[in-house]
């Protein structure tokens, strides 16, 4: 099954991020990191400052160590003895080593850790920024899954590679060129002798770099499948349940997890060859430099000590060299987050603000549709609206009917302006939306759904939302105005209650009751209201319809429908038909016309006469 699902991948993680940034991929994105550690130049520069005193500080114990070898004992006519302030000095200046290690280590550490604190905190919450600016056709391509790797995982990948990297491999380079140096010092033959081995542990360092390198992506991109999968069930659970897909759902988690661990497996196979390969050849170069070491000293061209020493700096050359493949992972594996993160970050919003606003200084509410055409396909190859032109006045209520997805709720995306028209232009007060600020546009465009969204937080959070500077009682007024107190008041703890995670501790109804306050108090100057009223009951539905009408005197309403009862004494009802008005005008014309809404009425007016036996089975 994990071949399969590896298979039916029609676009990988990256690819879809380059699709959607209309990028081609750039390995080097990594270098963009770089800016991110500007601010912190001194710090950094403290911490690369630590490792250059560490490694310094390393290459003395060996010498300590030949020293006493060499000059530990002096030859005098007793004979052997002690030398013992050379013995004293050498363990203090031992000590001192280790002490300053430790000191240097804590305050390395400090400095590393809230260093990237700083800068991790500063690139999610671009992230952030970013997601929320982008358009919702950003959204509709991409698993919320996806987006949620980017801010948390991706971000966190890059922290041992930002901070603790740099110096690491400083502190390897230094240890590397030191070593070399100090042997060289000792004798050319030992560095000559390791660096026998020297090329072909380059060579397997490179090519195990590049395995790595396509193993990450591989890991990644898995990793993404299947925690999209985890998001997606997290949000759908009552449907999963509803539907008992449970263990359909969990087989496809399994086997996304599987996928997941087989990448991971089969890459740590592939990399698995590298510590051996760089063992045998590090013991290799050992024997070779002891070979050499045994012919300086049969030679007198060396010490014992300085033999004794040259082991020390072997390990100090060879031990570098393995840690640059661990460096080297974490590159691969931090760069490719970086690319996923930079490919998210050069996704430009569809939808932007112009350049010069407009923002009339009186709105009256008019809207108007001019010729508008639009599709959710961008090569425009399905359109959903074609050639429509509606004209809303100033304070007039319009309803909206038609057959579902015929394109009514499409109508009040573009005049939101979620997406652009492909054709034509939608106006609000005479002025092109596309001219408005978009935050602008939104505020004076009120827009209440069928299925709506509240905040954690109590119902008079959620209504603040709207009115930021009202106290309780200005909110709770509000309410009353629009006939939703009743329903409100009765809830647990009144307009304290906490409405739950998205609303979910809130009925349909009740969800519905504070959306409509909200809007209200938002005080558009056009206020849609989709399918809106339609999870209310009856006896709520008629307060609201009587408060409806007081919410929109003074304003223009956009109401779509489907029971056609509640929108009878609408000023003007279009019929919306395959993305076009088919009619337009008031219930009584449109009723004695005998067209498309005559239709539409009287299958509504059918469905909505309960059959003698349903009344029975309800009893
Ligand atoms: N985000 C989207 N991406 C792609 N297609 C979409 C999207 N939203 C809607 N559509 C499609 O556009 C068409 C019109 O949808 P729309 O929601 O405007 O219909 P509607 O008339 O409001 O329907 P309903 O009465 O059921 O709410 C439908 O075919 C729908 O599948």
């Amino acid at each position: 099954m994990a071949e399969s699902l590896r298979q039916e991948r029609a676009l990988n993680d990256i690819e879809l991020e380059q699709k959607l940034a209309k990028k081609s991929l750039d390995r080097n994105m990594f270098w963009r990191l770089l800016p991110l550690l500007a601010p912190y130049k001194g710090r950094i520069a403290a911490i690369i400052g630590i490792e250059v005193i560490l490694v310094g500080i390393i290459f003395l114990r060996p010498w300590f160590v030949g020293q006493v070898i060499d000059h530990g004992f002096i030859q005098t006519a007793k004979g052997l003895v002690l030398n013992t302030p050379l013995l004293v000095w050498m363990a203090l200046g031992m000590g001192l080593t280790w002490a300053l290690r430790f000191a240097f280590a804590a305050v390395s550490q400090y400095l590393a850790g809230s260093t990237a604190i700083h800068i991790l905190n500063a690139l999610r919450v671009r992230v952030f920024r970013h997601i929320q600016a982008l358009s919702i056709r950003y959204f509709d391509s991409t698993k919320a899954g996806r987006i949620i790797s980017r801010a948390d995982r991706d971000v966190d990948a890059l922290e041992p590679l930002l901070i603790q990297g740099p110096p690491e491999l400083l502190s390897a380079v230094l240890r590397l060129v030191g070593a070399a140096f100090a042997l060289w010092w000792i004798s050319p033959k030992l560095l000559l002798a390791l660096a026998s081995i020297t090329p072909l542990l380059i060579l397997g360092t490179w090519l195990f770099k590049r395995i790595s390198e396509h193993n990450w992506a591989r890991v990644a991109e898995a990793r993404a499948r299947f925690t999209a999968h985890l998001v997606e069930t997290v949000s759908g659970v009552r449907i999963i349940k509803q539907t008992v897909q449970e263990d359909a759902n969990e087989a496809r988690y399994s086997a996304l997890v599987d996928d997941f661990n087989q990448t991971l497996v089969k890459g740590n196979i592939r990399t698995g060859w590298f510590l051996p390969t760089t063992q045998l050849l590090s013991t290799v170069g050992q024997a070779a430099l002891l070979l050499a070491g045994g012919l300086g000293i049969a030679q007198q061209e060396m010490t014992v000590g300085q033999l004794a020493q040259s082991l020390f700096y072997v390990h100090l050359f060879l031990g570098p060299l393995q840690e640059l493949n661990e460096l080297l992972e974490r590159y691969t594996s931090g760069a490719s987050s970086a690319q996923r993160i930079f490919l998210m970050l050069d996704t430009e919003p569809e939808i932007n603000d112009p350049a010069i606003p407009r923002n009339p200084l009186l709105p009256r509410g008019s809207v108007e549709f001019r010729d508008v055409v639009f599709g959710y396909q961008q090569d425009g190859s399905r359109p959903v609206i074609r050639h429509l032109n509606l004209q809303v006045a100033a304070g007039e209520v319009l309803a909206i009917v038609g057959p579902t997805g015929h394109g009514k709720s499409t109508l009040v995306q573009l005049l939101t302006r979620f997406y652009e028209v492909q054709g034509g232009a939608v106006l609000l007060d005479d002025v092109d939306v596309r001219e408005y600020p978009q935050q602008v546009l939104r505020r004076k465009v009120g827009v209440v759904l069928q299925d709506n969204v509240l905040f954690s937080g109590s119902v008079l959070h959620n209504l603040r939302l709207a009115a930021p500077d009202f106290s309780d009682e200005e909110l709770i007024r509000a309410a009353r105005d629009l006939g939703a107190d009743e329903v409100l008041e009765r809830l647990p703890q009144g307009y304290q209650t906490e409405v739950g995670p998205l609303g979910s501790f809130l009925s349909h109804g009740q969800r519905q009751l504070v959306c409509l306050v909200r809007a209200y108090l938002g005080n558009p100057s056009v206020l849609v209201l989709d399918e809106a009223t339609s999870a209310v009951d009856i006896h709520t539905e008629r307060r609201v319809q009587v408060a409806f009408r007081r919410l929109c005197e003074g304003r223009t309403a956009i109401v779509i429908a489907h029971r056609l009862a509640t929108i009878r004494d609408a000023d003007r009802i279009a019929v919306i038909w395959h993305g076009e008005v088919k009619e337009i005008g008031n219930h009584t014309t449109l009723i004695a016309k005998g067209g498309a809404y005559s239709q539409l009425y009287k299958a509504y007016e059918e469905a909505s006469v309960p059959e003698p036996d349903s009344l029975r089975s309800v009893a």
